[in-house]
């Protein structure tokens, strides 16, 4: 059996590749380079088992996707879902390379998931997981080969678990190993808010360009947990209205206004954005409902396939901001283009993790590092320049086409380039 069957039927794969072939056919690559391309360099598959806290023994299956070390070492997230699969991990890891060329730092592109409903667990039952998995994928991980990080419903702690776990097998403090570590471990504390932060600014960057700037606008947040809850407050911090926001257990709505830090503090302690209770508020517990509000911007940041050919028709936003990996198909992408809906794609707008990450990284190899306001100084730079260059791109070569191709043509160009160089096609 081939390995890329484990992968190729997979919906969300097939929605990777098709993006990279519509960019190719307007770049003109080589349809070998395309058949390169959308294969990743390495696939790795592991079973764990973690003994339950009922005695009962229970196995997992997870995936490493190692998909281009053309500019550097593999790096992206880990995710825990039950949902995940081996052509999702594959096409994460697609994402990431593009996302880590197009922002300018020296990666690849790699992703990582565990089929696990998290919330299953109990913490002791989470951390044997953790612990298994990263000891199963190890030999395929190492600061100057393959970085990982939080993704969905993992976080610094679960960091924490494989980098001790990780330094344990090879015998030293290997902060390189992992970013997103807590701040007493290597760690950057503003990597947290990172990826929240650099959505926020994309957002603030698309609204002066296409909205007269963001004061007063209405936004809806799809996905409440580390990207889509600071972003959230961010925005509101800057102005925004922010009037809607969901998790999976529903929208909460209020035309004129929530008041983002009570429902942060809300979903803290019941877990559920649905039981913030204030005056005009109305609860939907369909959480796709929040994409056909009246808004001007909506973001995505839960999971991928949320924005399609159903539901984008009916979208009344001018502007949407993906802070979610996928959110978007590319027949969604399409409407939305034509509907003169601009759609700041993935790969731009939520790449302030990753590189809040390459800033941890580099400070754990050199020993020295910034404060806190430095490296958001830093980071809101870089991805007002990568917002700017995406932009001017797109206005001056591919205007007819979603923003998307603009992002995609400099990302893959500077892959397929350093692929030249390195002499591998
Ligand atoms: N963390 C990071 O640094 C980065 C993350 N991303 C991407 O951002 C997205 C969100 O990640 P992150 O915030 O870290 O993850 P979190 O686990 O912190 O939060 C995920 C949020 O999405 C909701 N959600 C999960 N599954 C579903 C579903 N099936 N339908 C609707 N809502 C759902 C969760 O609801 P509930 O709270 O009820 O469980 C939660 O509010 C992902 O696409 C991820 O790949 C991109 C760049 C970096
Ligand atoms: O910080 C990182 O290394 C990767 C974050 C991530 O998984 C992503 O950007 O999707």
């Amino acid at each position: 059996m081939s390995l890329a069957t484990l992968y190729e039927n997979d919906p969300v794969y097939q929605q990777a590749v098709q993006q990279l072939k519509q960019s190719a056919s307007i770049l003109g690559l080589p349809e070998e380079i395309v058949e390169v391309l959308r294969h990743p360099e390495k696939l790795v598959q592991v079973r764990i088992t973690v003994k339950r806290d009922n005695g009962k023994v229970e196995s997992f299956i997870g995936w490493r996707s190692q998909h281009n070390s053309a500019l550097g070492p593999y790096k992206g997230g880990i995710r825990y879902s039950e949902n995940a699969t081996a052509g999702e991990t594959v096409a994460l890891s697609m994402w990431m390379t593009w996302k880590n060329a197009l922002a300018g730092i020296p990666y690849g592109g790699g992703k990582g998931a565990v089929r696990v409903n998290p919330k299953t667990l109990s913490a002791r039952e989470l951390e044997e997981l953790s612990r298994k998995f990263f000891a199963a994928i190890a030999k395929e991980v190492g600061p100057d080969v393959d970085i990982p990080a939080p993704d969905v419903y993992t976080n610094p702690q679960t960091m924490a678990w494989y980098y001790d776990e990780y330094s344990k097998l090879v015998g030293y403090n290997a902060w390189g190993v992992v970013t997103a570590k807590p701040a007493e471990l290597g760690g950057l504390a503003v990597r947290l808010v990172s990826t929240g932060y650099g959505v926020a600014l994309g957002v603030r960057e698309a609204a002066k360009k296409w909205l007269g700037g963001l004061e007063g606008k209405t936004v809806a947040v799809h996905g409440f947990g580390n990207v889509g809850g600071h972003a959230a407050r961010y925005l509101s911090q800057w102005g925004a209205t922010v009037v809607a926001v969901s998790d999976t257990s529903g929208v909460v709505y209020d035309p004129k206004g929530l008041k983002v830090k009570e429902v942060m503090e809300v979903k803290e302690k019941t877990g559920r954005v649905i039981d913030y209770k204030s005056g005009d508020v109305k609860v939907f517990t369909n959480d796709k409902a929040i994409f056909e509000l009246p808004v001007d911007i909506i973001v995505p940041a839960a999971i991928e396939n949320v924005i399609t050919r159903e539901n984008a028709p009916n979208i009344k936003a001018k502007l949407v901001v993906e802070g979610a990996n996928g959110p978007t198909t590319p027949e969604a992408d399409e409407i939305l283009h034509k509907k003169d809906v601009i759609v700041v794609p993935d790969v731009l707008a939520n790449a302030g993790g990753v590189v809040m990450s390459w800033i941890e990284w580099s400070h754990n190899r050199m020993g020295c590092w910034l404060t806190d306001d430095e490296a958001l100084a830093r980071l809101d730079k870089m991805m007002t320049q990568n917002f700017n260059k995406v932009f001017d791109e797109w206005e001056k070569k591919y205007r007819q086409y979603p923003m998307r191709t603009a992002a995609y043509a400099i990302a893959v160009d500077r892959v397929v380039k350093a692929m030249k160089l390195r002499g591998w096609i």
